[in-house]
């Protein structure tokens, strides 16, 4: 991943009318769409003067973007975006298929496909219910083959899909990162470690059910899966049939002589899926509970805990307690140990590193391992190309190169960029391609202010958004940088959390924070982008067809914590921006790629010409 650096043309053309040396802030706001006014709408709730004024201000400088689906590289516009193609996108200019994401809820919408959130929430809605109604037998998700059958499918319809390929072509089993797995086959354990659901953000069940299949038929005898719940990417509630799903598939897998059983699990933002180092003691409850066999919670089956564990802790999908699956005697049925093999299988990054770290790694540092087994271990995808980590995998990873961060840097253009831990790796990693690290520290600088660990961000909705602004109002009253770009989580770090109050109250703190920056441009006569990544806060409810409100069996609104389809805002302004220029009519399908070459052009560049169009034209006046 990332940008190789030779031989390629790094030298940008000076754009024809525009000045160089402005100091161009860039905003993101994470998780900030535009949805109609109404009481979910936590934006339009909250008390946001800034963003208001950017909307209501000149109108050809304020427009919508696409930000979820075909736009961002997802493979059908029934998908919605995340942070990770969003950023892609944004730092890329280019759209790359990012064919990882698609979901079995997708078969069922193309029926029903015309675009609608509506139909989206709707179905899942009904599948929720069926999941809480209907025992393992349901058909709440289909079997193993009826997967392979329409991953054969995709793959005509769709192009180049990493995973989805490897898979239906069988190609993954004949590459490195597979046959170093297999050679444990034979006299080790195959255990995968990823996120249970078929939210397609991190991970997909389908691909998982797959993969399952086919290494026992290239030799796998004994079987563990890790499971991590989701209910962020999914309704809260549905991971108890995503776990029934797997058991039916793990007792065909037994009927047919492979011992496979689930061995552990947690709820994903409690065990294991940390990111960017926010807080090792997420990943350390998953070590003990995937690789130690130990866990506070002992169950017979996984099931069992699911059920039991959201009923007598009252914690969500998200936040399940470690637990462990044991035998009749106590003892765990699925430790990691010398001689075995483990896949990661998620293929997004951000969530995976920090694991993969753990698994991979010699030194390690971050907790006390107890016990660090000699095993065989690949993930999905190289997580990270800078570190080569994990140094096996089993796809190999989009090369996204050519960023328009490495553009500007080679061309001069000084780059700070900041955001608190949790969103920290968006505006550095995503942003520059899935690659870590600097293209050239004399020219940048990644501030990283830490986030609060341990709590979930309802508790502190306005997280950390006055002090990401005030280092970008310092980076641009110093002058020493022409981009200021940051990230402010609130939207969608407390949106996740599906409480609509503080999510109120955190779109107002990425609106007061958003005032800080915007003032300290106009201090310096500088120019301004602000925009968002996908939607969040501006939905927080289950919808039907017709885009009411659903209800649960209890009569209570049904919590959306997921992202949505809806488009984002990109505005521009600031004192430094030439009168004439405003958003052109002929970009009328922009989408989130489209903002690299407006940077660039406000930098007084042009973009490269294999970069999606610019969104701004300058009128002479
Ligand atoms: O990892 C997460 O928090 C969610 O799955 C996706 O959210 P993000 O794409 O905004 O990071
Ligand atoms: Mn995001
Ligand atoms: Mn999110």
């Amino acid at each position: 991943m990332g940008s190789s650096g030779g031989g390629i043309e790094r030298k940008l053309a000076d754009h024809p009318k525009l000045p160089k040396d402005k100091t161009v802030a860039v905003v993101v706001l994470d998780g900030w769409g535009e949805a109609s006014p109404n009481q979910y709408n936590c934006i339009h709730a909250a008390d946001t003067p800034t963003m208001d004024s950017l909307k209501k201000g000149v109108p050809e400088r304020w427009r919508l973007v696409r930000a979820h689906g075909t736009a961002v590289g997802l493979p059908t516009d029934d998908d919605m975006g995340n942070s990770e193609v969003g950023h892609n996108a944004l730092g890329a200019g280019r759209i790359y298929a990012q064919g990882h994401t698609r979901t079995l809820w997708d078969h069922n919408k193309t029926e029903t496909r015309d675009g609608d959130k509506g139909d989206q929430n709707s179905e899942k809605a009904e599948a929720l219910e069926v999941a809480q109604t209907q025992d393992a037998k349901t058909d709440f998700r289909r079997s193993v083959d009826e997967a392979e059958e329409d991953s054969e499918e995709e793959t005509d319809e769709l192009e180049a899909k990493l995973v989805d390929n490897a898979l239906a072509s069988g190609k993954i089993y004949e590459g490195e990162g597979f046959k170093y797995i297999n050679e444990c086959f034979e006299a080790g354990t195959f255990h995968l470690i990823g996120l249970l659901s078929d939210g397609g953000v991190h991970s997909r069940l389908d691909q998982l059910q797959l993969l399952l299949k086919g290494a026992c038929e290239h030799g796998a005898k004994r079987i563990r899966v890790h499971i991590l719940t989701d209910g962020r990417d999914v309704l809260d509630g549905t991971s108890l049939g995503f776990v029934q799903t797997l058991e039916n598939d793990l007792v065909k897998l037994r009927e047919k002589g492979v011992d496979a059983q689930i061995a552990s699990g947690g709820g994903r933002m409690y065990v294991t899926m940390d990111r960017y180092e926010n807080d090792w003691n997420v990943v350390k409850r998953g070590w003990e509970a995937h690789v130690l066999g130990e866990a506070p919670y002992k169950f017979r089956s996984a099931v069992e805990a699911v059920k039991k564990l959201r009923e007598e802790t009252n914690a969500d999908d998200q936040y399940l307690p470690p637990f462990v699956i044991v035998h009749d005697n106590g003892k765990p049925v699925g430790p990691i140990v010398d001689g075995d093999a483990v896949v990661t299988f998620n293929f997004r990054a951000d969530r995976m590193v920090m694991l993969a770290k753990a698994l991979e790694y010699e030194d390690f540092d971050k907790f006390d391992r107890v016990r660090f087994p000699k095993i065989h271990y690949a993930g999905m995808l190289q997580y990270d190309g800078e570190l080569k980590l994990p140094s096996h995998y089993l796809v190999s990873p989009p090369e996204i190169e050519r960023t328009s961060g490495e553009y500007l840097v080679h061309n001069g253009v000084r780059i700070f960029a900041c955001s608190e831990t949790v969103k920290f790796g968006h505006v550095t990693f995503f942003w520059n391609g899935n690659r870590s690290g600097y293209f050239n520290r004399e020219m940048e600088e990644y501030v990283e202010i830490p986030s609060d660990s341990g709590i979930t961000f309802n508790v502190q909705p306005k997280m950390k958004a006055l002090e990401i602004a005030e280092k970008a109002r310092d980076a641009i009253l110093c002058r020493k940088f022409h981009q200021v770009r940051v990230n402010l989580p609130n939207g969608d770090m407390v949106g996740h959390t599906g409480d609509i109050e503080a999510t109120i109250v955190a779109c107002k703190a990425a609106d007061d924070a958003v005032k800080v920056i915007l003032d300290a441009i106009e201090q310096v006569g500088g120019i301004y982008v602000v925009t968002a990544d996908h939607g969040n806060a501006e939905d927080m409810v289950k919808r039907n067809k017709r885009g009411e409100p659903l209800l649960d069996k209890n009569g209570n609104i049904q919590i959306l914590t997921s992202h949505t389809l809806h488009p984002v805002p990109v505005a521009i302004g600031g004192p430094g921006l030439l009168p004439g220029v405003r958003f052109c009519k002929d970009v009328p399908d922009g989408g989130l790629a489209n903002v690299a070459a407006t940077v660039m052009n406000l930098h007084g560049f042009e973009a490269p010409s294999d970069y999606e169009p610019t969104l701004i034209e300058v009128a002479d006046n």
